[in-house]
């Protein structure tokens, strides 16, 4: 146990790789040096060929300097859901940011960050302004990185790296091939030359002494070493189980071994465990508790990424291109100046904004004069990058429904020169009645956050299964709306991109799923990202539409991004048929989809939502909203409601 993800942000692997990567290799960060004189040539900035990963930076950050970077990296990180936010009427809910920045807050410092594995000797990245720079000089020489090199040198640390790729997948392959399903197991020293355990062997504990346990504080080692027999004993049942116990009482033992292990109410340990093979899960836990990559996307609506990445330099920010996939993105690695607060920031050249976020607006692909709908927009990361793309031409509408937030929305639109943005502040169901027709919507939705918990451990201990019934209910009201707000006779756009900074299924493929059910006019498309896993098409005994392998998750211990989910739809028409009513009968829409497909849809053009299962959810919700206005609840229904239809408008 105990891997990294790689603070590198990392060249992603394609699809068809094994998508998660070796332990060694994870925690590994580039060190990059800029040299002023180097930086005056312009090459290599623009379109990024490749990006140049130098030496080792995990060796240059003090632990001390990692904590503070920690600290004040939360500080400025907010996330998607404060943890009372399903507690209020949905009106009044507050889902915070997903990690982009609000208005600019205490800036960090940036000196390194929080590692739990001890890496080799510190050592210091000379700025401008650090003598100690004197030291290495002669290394420093050889190293030396200018922009003029940059391009060959980005070439030679690409085939390392894929040569170190290779070897990973040869290991692997060699793993697989001596049946050693421990891999990811580090035994440290359990295991004799034969791989058999010489230490104490290895007893699950009875239900009698768990219970024990739980009232006594465990010992950490002893859970640790559980939890890494468990994954040995789960990799080879059939050879290392106890007799008389099943593999569930395993599983049980781990999950509740990780939740106290890493601090997670048991109910959230379980739920994202299942989402993994076991080793992987232990590498996603893992990774939630490493920071991601600082990461900054230039403003092109002010500068050019070279000239950013020029004028930071200047100021001693380490930092380096992305990745191939974007060519606004840069990462930083040390910065001897607030990274929020330079006067390139102030004056809107950037925004600090995690290397996820760019996702979904690289998929939504807005073109120059379309009218795009973004529901839900606040603190404005994705709106200002949307108004980017569309060159300050067109309209953006940046809805979000808790105004307090469309404040830093605002500041964000004005700070970064988006003169093509109106701001609004509905209640994202209120769509399309407010308006509709656009080209192109977004909704990055409310969520519960669990693609972002190393920006906010809280997510670890306030979610409870009735929160995700509630925010799974919301999505789906949401996503017809936004289907709904698009017209399909766009003739440049006619899609939607769904996305959130989570990865249950429940927030995820059962709403899209949710949605292509309820719109048979829609279909999902390639989401045009380069990498990503598929989303699943099965998950715990639920069939999905097959197509739902063309959305994209993006993983921590994976991608060394948040946790990030991305769906792309696109819309068609509908065309009605009224059928002649019979005597008495209802009278129903028809609703033809452009492949022929009929489905009968009862709801004619209103956009409804059949909560039948989130009914008791609801009533409670409106119950505590009466109380809170100080008004009297009607009394708790016993048998559902004749009418279980929640109108989106209500
Ligand atoms: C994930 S955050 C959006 C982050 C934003 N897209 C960005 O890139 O900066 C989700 C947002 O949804 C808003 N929200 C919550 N419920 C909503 C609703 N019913 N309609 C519209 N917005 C809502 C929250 O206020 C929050 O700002």
């Amino acid at each position: 146990m105990g891997r990294r993800a790689k603070n590198k942000q990392a060249p992603p692997e394609p699809l068809d790789k094994k998508e998660y990567s070796s332990p060694k290799k994870l925690g590994k960060r580039p060190r990059v040096k800029f040299a002023d004189d180097d930086v005056n040539s312009s090459d290599g900035w623009e379109d990024v060929q490749d990006e140049g990963v130098i030496g080792d930076l995990d060796s240059l950050l003090g632990e001390e300097d990692e904590y503070v970077f920690r600290v004040l990296w939360q500080i400025i990180h907010e996330h998607c859901i404060p943890s009372d936010m399903l507690r209020g009427p949905i009106q009044e809910f507050d889902f915070g940011s997903d990690a982009e920045e609000d208005e600019p807050e205490p800036a960090p410092l940036l000196r390194g960050r929080k590692s739990k594995q001890s890496g080799p000797a510190p050592k210091v990245v000379p700025t401008g302004s650090d003598d100690s720079s004197e030291s290495d000089s002669d290394d420093d020489e050889e190293d030396r990185i200018t922009i003029a090199n940059m391009a060959a040198r980005s070439r030679a640390l690409d085939e390392k790296a894929a040569a170190e790729a290779e070897l990973d997948i040869a290991e692997q392959q060699a793993a697989a091939a001596s049946d050693d399903e421990d891999e990811d197991v580090d035994m440290e020293g359990d295991e004799d030359a034969n791989g058999d355990i010489d230490a104490e062997p290895f007893r699950l504990p009875t239900a009698a002494e768990r219970e024990e346990e739980k009232v006594s504080v465990p010992d950490v080692h002893t859970v640790q070493r559980r939890m890494r027999e468990c994954v040995r004993v789960l990799g080879k049942f059939k050879r290392l189980a106890e007799k008389g116990r099943s593999r569930s009482e395993y599983i049980d033992q781990l999950v509740a071994d990780i939740a106290s292990y890493y601090g997670y109410n048991e109910f959230l340990a379980e739920k994202l465990f299942h989402l993994f093979p076991v080793p992987e899960a232990i590498e996603f836990f893992e990774a939630n508790e490493v920071p991601r990559p600082v990461t900054i996307r230039t403003n092109t609506l002010r500068t050019r990424r070279r000239d950013l990445a020029q004028a930071l330099v200047n100021r001693g920010v380490n930092l380096e291109p992305i990745g191939k996939w974007t060519n606004v993105g840069l990462q930083v690695f040390e910065s001897s100046v607030p990274i929020g607060a330079t006067p390139e920031y102030l004056a809107g050249h950037y925004m600090l904004q995690a290397a996820s976020s760019f996702l979904p607006v690289i998929a939504l692909a807005p073109q120059p004069n379309e009218r795009v709908l973004d529901m839900a927009s606040a603190p404005g990361g994705k709106t200002t990058h949307i108004a980017a793309l569309l060159q300050n031409t067109g309209v953006v509408f940046a809805n979000d429904a808790n105004k307090a937030r469309t404040k830093s929305l605002t500041a964000n639109v004005h700070r970064l020169g988006c003169k093509n943005v109106v701001v609004c502040s509905y209640d994202g169901r209120e769509f399309p009645k407010v308006m509709g027709g656009f080209d192109r919507v977004l909704l990055d939705a409310p969520c519960s956050g669990t693609g972002v918990i190393s920006k906010d451990a809280s997510v670890k201990i306030n979610k409870s299964e009735r929160d995700f019934t509630l925010l799974s209910h919301l999505q789906k009201q949401l996503i017809l709306c936004a289907i709904d707000s698009v017209s399909p006779e766009s003739k440049t756009g006619g899609y939607v991109v769904y996305s959130t900074c989570s990865v249950t299924v429940d927030e995820n493929e059962a709403v899209v799923d949710y949605a292509l059910r309820k719109r048979p006019n829609v279909k999902l498309v390639e989401t045009g990202l380069e990498f990503g896993r598929e989303g699943f098409t099965r998950f715990r005994g639920k069939a999905f539409n097959p197509s739902l392998s063309l959305t994209r998750r993006f993983y921590p211990h994976v991608h060394n991004m948040d946790g990030f989910y991305v769906a792309k739809f696109r819309v068609e028409k509908r065309t009605k048929a009224k059928k002649a009513p019979e005597d008495g009968a209802e009278s129903k829409v028809e609703v033809v989809a452009e492949d022929g497909t009929v489905v009968e849809d009862k709801q004619e053009e209103e956009v409804a939502f059949d909560s039948d299962e989130d009914r008791p959810y609801l009533e409670e919700a409106k119950r505590r909203r009466m109380k809170a206005k100080g008004l009297r609840p009607p009394p708790r229904t016993k048998a559902p409601a004749a009418s279980a239809t929640v109108k989106a408008s209500a």
